[in-house]
């Protein structure tokens, strides 16, 4: 089922765009990956998902409703969780405080978490403040998938981690949001890290879709990864596929 599709969202800050056109779906229980250089605009798009940013044109639907023009706390009610860095760690609570602290009495799934993140077991009685920062960002991912969203968004993982750690980390994200049906839209730096857990891919660059379709034919073909990233975004005036022809298209090579 198709939990997120944007279909032809331009976004931008002051009346500038930096996304244009964009098609995007993520289904549930799907881990995406949303790649490109610096500046591509992958950040903007998961501001605008997340309600933080209003598209200037195209729509924005989450289990097929329009949500432009929702606040990000509804859309936080609605199961969208922004995953930023550090976000919701407070460093003089211990690990295990933090999921006694539910939003709004919101019950927290602390069994679930504690076993697909049982590296968190013996950090239970520890303050956060004394966490190192991929421990923290493991809690900050419990945290975020404790509250079983319907859509994880996360930004930049890797930023200041240890690849080894984020290569660890990225696995236990996915079986854990594909256990309760969440989809995930990951932001990575590292490609290669990306490609190795997500199901589908996209490439943005110049805040186009210059490339998408399944992670393990992008990884297969590092050449069509460096080529997207190198090459220009194409020409305004170049024929339009809808997402659907796109993907038939991949599914074909
Ligand atoms: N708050 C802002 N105000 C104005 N322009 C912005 C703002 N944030 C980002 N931009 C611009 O929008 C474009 C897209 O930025 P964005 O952060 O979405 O890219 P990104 O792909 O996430 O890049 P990176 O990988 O470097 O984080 C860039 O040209 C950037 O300078």
């Amino acid at each position: 089922m198709t939990l997120l599709r944007l279909e032809r969202v331009t976004a931008g800050y002051d009346g500038a765009p930096a996304i244009r056109d964009l098609d995007l779906t993520v289904e549930t229980g799907e881990t995406v990956a949303l790649l490109g250089p610096n500046g591509a605009g992958k950040t903007t798009t998961l501001r605008t998902i997340s309600g933080f940013i209003r598209p200037m044109g195209g729509r924005v639907g989450l289990d097929d409703r329009d949500t432009r023009g929702t606040a990000p706390h509804r859309l936080a009610r609605a199961g969208i969780s922004h995953a930023l860095e550090g976000h919701g760690v407070f460093s003089g609570l211990t690990t295990g405080e933090h999921f006694r602290l539910g939003r709004r009495g919101q019950r927290l799934d602390t069994e679930r978490a504690r076993e697909h993140f049982p590296a968190l077991v013996p950090l239970w009685e520890r303050r956060a403040g004394l966490l190192s920062g991929g421990e923290q960002q493991m809690l900050a991912l419990a945290l975020a998938l404790a509250r079983r969203p319907r859509l994880l968004l996360i930004d930049e993982l890797s930023l200041g981690l240890a690849p080894a750690i984020v290569q660890r980390l990225l696995p236990v994200v996915r079986r854990y949001a594909a256990d309760i049906g969440a989809g995930v839209l990951l932001v990575e730096q590292n490609p290669h890290l990306a490609l190795e857990m997500a199901d589908r891919a996209y490439v943005l660059v110049h805040g186009r879709v210059v490339n998408h379709g399944p992670a393990d034919a992008m990884r297969r073909d590092p050449e069509l990864l460096v080529g997207s990233y190198l090459g220009a975004a194409p020409e305004p005036s170049a024929p339009r596929q809808t997402d659907a022809e796109r993907h038939s298209t991949r599914r074909d090579t």
